[in-house]
């Protein structure tokens, strides 16, 4: 594709999001890494096992599991963000907050959080990013983390961050992404999504993924494999969506000429079109998402995903619709679309919910007022035939 050497104009902040959500991705990953690392080593020795565990994974209220990964990007964001644009400029709306990372008996917790995000800012240099003149201190990652208290709403700017979307496929070693956008008077104008497990060159992702990447673990990585992930992103209006390798040393290139354009499928046939969705069923109900392909046409297999990696496989071309219909009274939080959204959008595709509005990124934390479903599609065909088919199944349906 062109755009290989194309200058593309982007603002200032969308090259500070790319290139602190390339950061984040390095952070994760190395997170990631020790955590399968430790789990293999644990089915020999299982001894070891629970007290990893403890230190790794660790519940909120809700009870999803919540990783150094998490604070430590939000952390890194926060601070990178705060220091590049000053924070009388910035609020960040985020995922998660200081409570469980605060109490006495989590000191190991916030050490080990503290050590990731000194590690991974030492090497903001290489990011094209300025690291701290000295390393941060416990207080200092808190407050980082703990000033993304934004609540949205709709005037203003402010940024928009999901640490770590897909907490489970993370743990599981799957797909997960890093996610942020930034919003102006309700409007998403930004979005990066950090893909660190999407490979670049177009691959099969798929629930076999993680049984290869086990298998990849017990042959040493060969050279290369550092290029397995990618990080897309887009602004508003220009009618263009890029990607780039996921890379550990930006110093000595400039990073948007390594941009590639990405563009939607043309796929407008349901018999040949691919469609992606949760891979939880309590976060989206497959039984609904079965009726509706059978009644468009659609006939492959869904493509069921982690993560907001699902936005990112619409927005190349990979897959042609995701549907997410969770259960009666979740309400979806900003954060889990509004890169994705963004992205699509720019590269060419369709996102409403199943009412065919689009979504609202204006009132807060939630998306309000969501109509039963979102819906994000290569094109209008499909994108119409589906809306109408959840208009003639909605009833009968038991959400
Ligand atoms: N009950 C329920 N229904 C619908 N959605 C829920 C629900 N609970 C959580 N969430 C949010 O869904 C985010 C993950 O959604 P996905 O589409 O990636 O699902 S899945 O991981 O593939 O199953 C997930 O994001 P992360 O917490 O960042 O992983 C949640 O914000
Ligand atoms: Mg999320």
């Amino acid at each position: 594709m062109d755009g290989e050497n194309e200058h593309n104009n982007i603002s200032e902040e969308l090259d500070v999001a790319v290139r602190v959500v390339q950061m984040a991705c390095s952070l994760c990953q190395r997170v990631q890494d020790g955590l399968l690392h430790n789990n293999n080593n644990n089915n020999n020795n299982n001894r070891d096992h629970h007290h990893h565990q403890q230190q790794q994974i660790n519940s909120k209220d809700d009870n999803s599991p919540v990783t150094i990964a998490d604070w430590g990007v939000q952390a890194t964001v926060s601070w990178i963000l705060t220091e590049c644009f000053g924070s009388e400029n910035v609020s960040i709306v985020a995922e998660e907050d200081v409570q469980t990372l605060s109490k006495k008996e989590a000191a190991g917790l916030l050490e080990s959080v503290v050590n990731a995000v000194n590690e991974c800012l030492a090497e903001a240099p290489k990011f094209g990013l300025e690291s701290p003149s000295k390393a941060l201190e416990s207080w200092e990652v808190l407050q980082a983390i703990s000033r993304c208290n934004s609540d949205g709403g709709p005037k203003g700017r402010y940024w928009v961050l999901d640490p770590v979307d897909g907490t489970l496929g993370f743990v599981r070693g799957d797909q997960y992404a890093v996610a942020l956008a930034l919003i102006e008077d309700g409007e998403v104008i930004l979005g990066v999504l950090g893909c660190p497990n999407y490979p670049m060159k177009k691959q099969w992702l798929n629930y076999h993924q993680s049984y290869y990447r086990l298998m990849s673990k017990l042959s040493p990585p060969a050279a290369g494999s550092w290029d397995k992930g990618c990080v897309l992103y887009a602004q508003r209006g220009s009618g263009k969506a890029w990607m780039q390798a996921l890379v550990h040393d930006h110093r000595k290139l400039d990073q948007h000429s390594y941009a590639r354009e990405i563009k939607v499928s043309t796929i407008d046939d349901p018999a040949i079109a691919t469609f992606c969705e949760p891979v939880e069923k309590t976060n989206s109900s497959h039984s609904f998402t079965a009726g509706l392909a059978e009644s468009v046409g659609l006939r492959k297999q869904p493509l069921r995903v982690y993560s907001m990696v699902k936005y990112a496989a619409i927005a190349r071309g990979d897959a042609e619709i995701f549907m997410k219909f969770a259960r009666a009274g979740y309400k979806e939080k900003i954060w889990d679309h509004a890169a994705g959204v963004v992205i699509v959008q720019e590269a060419g595709g369709v996102v409403t919910d199943a009412g065919g509005r689009p979504l609202d990124f204006s009132r807060g934390v939630y998306l309000e007022g969501l109509d039963r479903g979102i819906i994000a599609c290569s094109g209008s065909v499909l994108h119409d035939r589906i809306i109408n088919a959840v208009d003639a199944s909605w009833d009968s349906s038991n959400l």
